[in-house]
């Protein structure tokens, strides 16, 4: 059975290793980066971002956040290039955000939080299945994609317009017809590092792919997404805000970046 975790004082994330102690491990996300101590890699190739938006499937609330899933049963929605090896077929794409516009994302630069941070969810195809890439080594590659305040996304606006159907925890619909490009900033420039699930389990399996550019959310838009709950029908509503770790120890990890 699998533990309940949560962002709250009880059971949020300074709690997390009394059950999943890879919390406290060699590799995990997310980190705070300082650009100044990135090391610039030319060796690093271009982020390859091929995506199907025919194979956007729906949109659930998981109690956690939000997810839209893809049909990943194919090479149509992959990404390749960057510091990957091979290829890795997009899952999820997901979010976490603050309860107000001064915090929100999970990685940082230089200590500046922003409100929410996008995470595009990739599995290595080396594996069968996505559960099979979860807890390997080189299992995964996240693109983060910070969000800042300023005007309104309108591409970010047909994620929002379906809130109203997820509300409550465990509620799913339909999600047709999307592409997740559309969510990404004209510059493909990141920085890397090897590290981990920010939520439990805390899988030491992710390469980590951060965006150095970000794309805009207006405050309204932001108070469109703590219109979710943590909760499920009928119970006592608690808003879905917050729900993000802290950054966690770099122990003497390297960050990469593809830009000088
Ligand atoms: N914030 S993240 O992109 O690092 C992240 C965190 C957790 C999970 N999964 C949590 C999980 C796995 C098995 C049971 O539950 C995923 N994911 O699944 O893409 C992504
Ligand atoms: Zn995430």
């Amino acid at each position: 059975m699998s533990h309940s975790w949560d962002y709250s004082t009880q059971g949020g994330p300074d709690k997390w290793a009394e059950h999943f102690p890879i919390a406290n491990g060699a590799r995990q996300s997310p980190i705070n980066i300082i650009p100044s101590q990135a090391q610039f890699d030319s060796s690093l190739k271009p982020l390859k971002i091929q995506y199907d938006p025919s194979r956007s499937k729906d949109i659930l609330n998981n109690g956690h956040t939000f997810q839209v899933t893809f049909l990943d049963d194919n090479d149509s929605t992959i990404l390749t290039g960057g510091p990957i090896t091979g290829t890795y077929r997009l899952k999820q794409f997901h979010c976490h955000w603050g309860g107000s516009d001064n915090n929100g994302s999970e990685h940082t630069v230089d200590g500046v939080k922003y409100p929410c941070e996008l995470h595009l969810v990739h599995w290595n195809t080396k594996y069968a299945n996505f559960n099979e890439a979860l807890n390997k080594s080189d299992g995964l590659a996240v693109i983060g994609v910070f969000l800042k305040i300023g005007s309104a996304n309108p591409r970010l606006q047909k994620v929002l317009d379906v809130f109203g159907a997820i509300k409550a925890k465990g509620q799913q619909t339909t999600f047709p017809n999307f592409d997740p490009k559309n969510l990404l900033p004209a510059s493909l420039n990141f920085w890397t590092y090897e590290g981990s699930l920010t939520t439990p389990p805390l899988y030491e399996s992710v390469t980590w792919i951060v965006l150095k550019d970000p794309i805009s959310v207006s405050s309204t838009q932001m108070q469109q997404f703590r219109k979710l709950l943590f909760t499920s029908a009928g119970e006592t509503p608690l808003c879905m805000c917050n729900n993000y770790r802290p950054p966690q120890p770099i122990k003497g990890r390297k960050v990469r970046a593809n830009f000088k």
